[in-house]
């Protein structure tokens, strides 16, 4: 298990450019983030302000113009693709909102298979796999199909998935989404859980109580960050105009201004 400060990823100076002359967009400006093992970042800002570009870069999925992205010590751009798949397989696992499990195999197949592609034997893929959604709380399921599990046991699977075997950062985009609040509360729990236990997250949400689940939130504008806050600041900030007024200035709280 990682040690509780270790560094899991560290961004620098990041630039991020995407399309080319009219259609050239700056998607993400000069980003500084660090995410230490046992933390977990919310990531939230408007439309098209480069949250999705942030979690690509993060997970080594591209690489940034110019600034450096480091993914348990390692320096993604300095990697050509063949040792930065190797990388992302080994250190990076995802969460997205509509689950992305194989509907023809069982949780506990959904999440042992990354293992076994990492060439560990099936039993002891097995094994981890196992242990994985009992960490989430769903070890009673291991071999039921997607199809008959609900919404948040199925986003628990994938959040097994996403950490089993060595892997420490986990980049969640908008998990909560397709579930009502209640389940969505009980899948930020099961995340939270896995991240104490030594894991590092990303999460980009639209939600406050969603993120009020993080250590801190970062606020993305224009591909800049343009504001970074302690969880209770971000809560209370937004209820009590902290920031502005009737909240956030990018995320005001309806009604707020009657
Ligand atoms: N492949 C691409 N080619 C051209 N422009 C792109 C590309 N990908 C992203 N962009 C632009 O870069 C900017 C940042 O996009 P990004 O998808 O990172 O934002 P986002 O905050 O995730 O948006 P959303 O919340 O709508 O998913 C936007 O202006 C977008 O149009």
């Amino acid at each position: 298990m990682t040690a509780p400060e270790e560094v899991v990823l560290r961004m620098d100076r990041v630039c991020r450019t995407h399309g080319q002359g009219q259609f050239r967009v700056d998607a993400l400006r000069f980003v500084n983030l660090t995410v230490r093992a046992g933390e977990l970042v919310a990531v939230m800002g408007p439309s098209g302000s480069g949250k999705s570009t942030l979690l690509n870069l993060a997970g080594g999925l591209d690489t940034p113009d110019s600034g450096t992205v480091q993914v348990m010590g390692q320096q993604i751009s300095t990697l050509d693709q063949t040792a930065r798949a190797g990388l992302r397989r080994r250190a990076v696992g995802y969460v997205f909102q509509d689950f992305n499990l194989i509907p023809a195999l069982t949780a506990a197949e959904n999440v042992s298979l990354p293992r076994e592609l990492d060439g560990v034997g099936l039993r002891a893929a097995r094994n981890e796999a196992l242990a994985a959604l009992d960490d989430v709380g769903i070890g009673d399921l291991a071999d039921r199909f997607p199809d008959d599990m609900s919404g948040g046991q199925r986003q628990r699977v994938a959040i097994a998935r996403a950490l089993v075997g060595p892997r420490r950062l986990v980049l969640a985009d908008e998990p909560t989404g397709a579930l009502d609040s209640t389940t969505g509360e009980e899948v930020m729990a099961a995340l939270r859980g896995r991240i104490d236990a030594g894991a590092a997250g990303l999460l980009v949400t639209h939600e406050p109580r969603f993120a009020a689940w993080a250590d801190r939130t970062i606020f993305l504008r224009d591909g800049r960050v343009v504001d970074s806050t302690g969880t209770d600041l971000t809560l209370a900030s937004l209820l009590v105009g902290g920031h502005a007024e009737g909240g956030h200035p990018d995320f005001p709280i309806p009604g707020a201004d009657r």
